[in-house]
């Protein structure tokens, strides 16, 4: 619809030029209607038509109505575009962010959270600003056409010469000129690495500040901004370039076409009248369009690399089952053998049974593996070899969603979303009530600092508001967690910065719960699982040894040795 408008203002303004040619030819004579030619005869047969006397004030009235209705569809089609380009970029962030959201945590270990971030808020920006300049590009290609039909009809020849001298310089300064999408694709590029860092210096601003990064980090911003900024100035000067070379160029044109058409044409002043005015009018519309057509270009490389995005996120995204799950008794590892890339091998052949009841857990070396155990049993990634079983069923063939419902998984490092304390607590469980919120909170010893904070419950957290410690936050997830109506509760180091008589006192309120959960916990601190019903010893992504506290120390292996030393710390 938004071509045909912008058609019909083409149409319109060409109408509205031909105007001059009777209100020339009348200003001249007394009886225009005796003025032959089809342009008169077409002002004269519409003038009729409507009972409207053929005079120069009706002509002045024709085309101020004329020229109005162009303007204003005009702004009409503007306005359409802005909406039009406003709309899908919208669509495009909202596309990204679904497609993130339900990508795999394996894209974000490759592509990391700084680009994805980038993708979705600065370049779809960018490339909602192709349909708005395309549709812009192509109202003033409408119009040059026009201009140039006009010119045409007038005189063929001095038309094809008008042609011939501003297509060739144009010519000339795009292959003189560096393309747009090239240096389109630096501004992406240089913008990218400003974001990655500006990020890492904020966001790890602590570390930068411990380690003396400062200057590192700084050179790199430098750099980037530097390439950015030329990349960018490159970019508007070629545009500038391209403007006012095309204009120099088409002035001298003109002149030189006024020259011929005196000299060589027998075209009446009338004529002549129209052919300069279309020509003036042309030039600088020429020239718009080839600065629409290299900023276009240049958002175009900003569309590819979201497109190409959106592909990507879309053959990421997240394999859910059909299969809906509502109770889970037993969770079974099956000869699991896992690797996040080839040149590591995670785990090899692992198996165990946690039945829901059972308190299991997970000891060994840093790097051993623990923690991959528990991605893999919450889907965030999937085993290589082997199968994870629940209840006899392969895990994968279970709805995602339903699946991470049966199971409270406790993060070392949580998460805090930017709300209240009680929003933060009842993630999982949104219809919990206050007196639930409170005793999963008593037993996380959450309730040890609600007091202290200034609103309790309904206290602000997150970045812009109360920061907690790295104990704190640990409860805070820990009663999160409990919240949740689960089957199994995994812990991974859930209590690694409490300090040890906190820690105890947690472990031993979460074992005398009257709730039938079965716990899977990860532990660097031995006292934490000694009353598991079985302790594996994964070392190198194997289960090395297996029993209960007692019975590994009296086997006097690896459980036992770190027992030993860690008594005695
Ligand atoms: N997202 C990831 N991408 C690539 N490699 C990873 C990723 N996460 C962990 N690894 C690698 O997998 C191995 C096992 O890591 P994992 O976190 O499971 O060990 P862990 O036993 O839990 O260690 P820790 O006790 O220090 O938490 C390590 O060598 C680690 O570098």
């Amino acid at each position: 619809m938004l071509v045909v408008l912008g058609g019909f203002v083409a149409f319109l303004e060409g109408t509205g030029l031909s105007f001059i040619y009777p209100i020339i030819e009348t200003a001249q004579t007394n009886d225009p209607t005796n003025v032959s030619g089809p342009v008169m005869e077409g002002f004269i047969g519409t003038y009729q038509f409507f009972g409207i006397p053929f005079s120069l004030g009706y002509l002045i009235v024709g085309v101020a109505f004329v020229m109005t209705i162009r303007y204003t569809m005009s702004f009409l089609v503007r306005w359409l575009a802005v909406i039009l380009g406003k709309q899908y970029e919208k669509h495009l962030r909202t596309r990204a962010f679904e497609g993130a959201l339900d990508a795999e945590v394996q894209y974000y270990d490759e592509q990391g959270t700084d680009d994805i971030l980038n993708a979705i808020i600065t370049e779809t920006r960018y490339s909602g600003r192709v349909i708005k300049q395309g549709i812009a590009m192509l109202e003033t290609l409408f119009l040059v056409l026009m201009y140039i039909a006009v010119m045409f009809y007038i005189t063929p020849s001095m038309t094809l010469l008008a042609m011939v001298l501003l297509g060739g310089i144009t010519v000339l300064l795009r292959v003189v000129i560096e393309p747009a999408v090239t240096v389109g694709t630096r501004v992406a590029e240089a913008n990218e690495l400003v974001q990655e860092t500006v990020q890492a210096g904020t966001q790890g601003i602590r570390d930068v500040k411990l380690f003396g990064l400062r200057s590192e980090v700084f050179s790199t911003f430098s750099e980037s901004i530097d390439q950015y900024t030329s990349s960018e100035i490159d970019l508007t000067r070629n545009e500038i370039a391209i403007k006012n070379f095309f204009e120099l160029s088409a002035a001298i044109t003109i002149f030189v076409l006024i020259y011929v058409g005196f000299t060589f044409t027998g075209l009446s002043l009338g004529e002549l009248g129209i052919f300069l005015i279309a020509m003036f009018q042309l030039a600088p519309k020429v020239s718009d369009l080839n600065s629409k057509v290299y900023q276009v270009e240049g958002y175009l490389s900003h569309a590819l690399r979201t497109q190409t995005f959106l592909d990507r996120l879309d053959r990421h995204e997240e394999h859910s089952g059909a299969r809906s799950v509502t109770h889970v008794s037993s969770i079974e590892f099956d000869g699991v053998k896992f690797a996040y890339n080839e040149d590591e091998q995670v785990l090899r052949e692992l198996s165990f049974t946690a039945n829901k009841g059972d308190f299991i857990a997970f000891v060994g070396q840093s790097g051993a593996g623990k923690s991959t155990i528990v991605s893999l049993i919450a889907r965030m990634y999937d085993p290589d070899q082997g199968e994870i079983r629940a209840d006899g069923v392969p895990i994968t063939e279970y709805n995602l969603e339903s699946w991470r419902k049966r199971i409270a998984v406790v993060r070392q490092q949580p998460f805090i979303f930017t709300d209240s304390l009680e929003n933060n607590i009842t993630i999982g469980n949104r219809e919990a009530t206050r007196q639930e919120v409170e005793d999963v909170c008593e037993i996380a010893k959450v309730d040890e600092f609600v007091d202290d904070l200034p609103n309790g419950y309904e206290s602000q957290l997150g970045d812009d508001g109360i920061r907690l410690s790295g104990g704190q936050r640990q409860r805070v997830a820990l009663a999160r967690a409990l919240l949740k109506d689960a089957d199994f509760l995994v812990l991974d180091e859930a209590t690694s910065d409490l300090d040890s008589s906190l820690e105890k006192e947690v472990q031993a309120a979460i074992e005398s719960m009257d709730r039938e959960y079965g716990i899977i916990a990860i532990a660097h601190r031995l006292s934490t699982v000694k009353n598991a019903d079985q302790i594996y010893t994964v070392e190198k992504g194997e289960i090395i040894e297996s029993g209960t506290h007692q019975e590994l120390l009296a086997e006097e292996g690896d459980y036992a040795d770190l027992y030993t030393i860690q008594s005695k710390a």
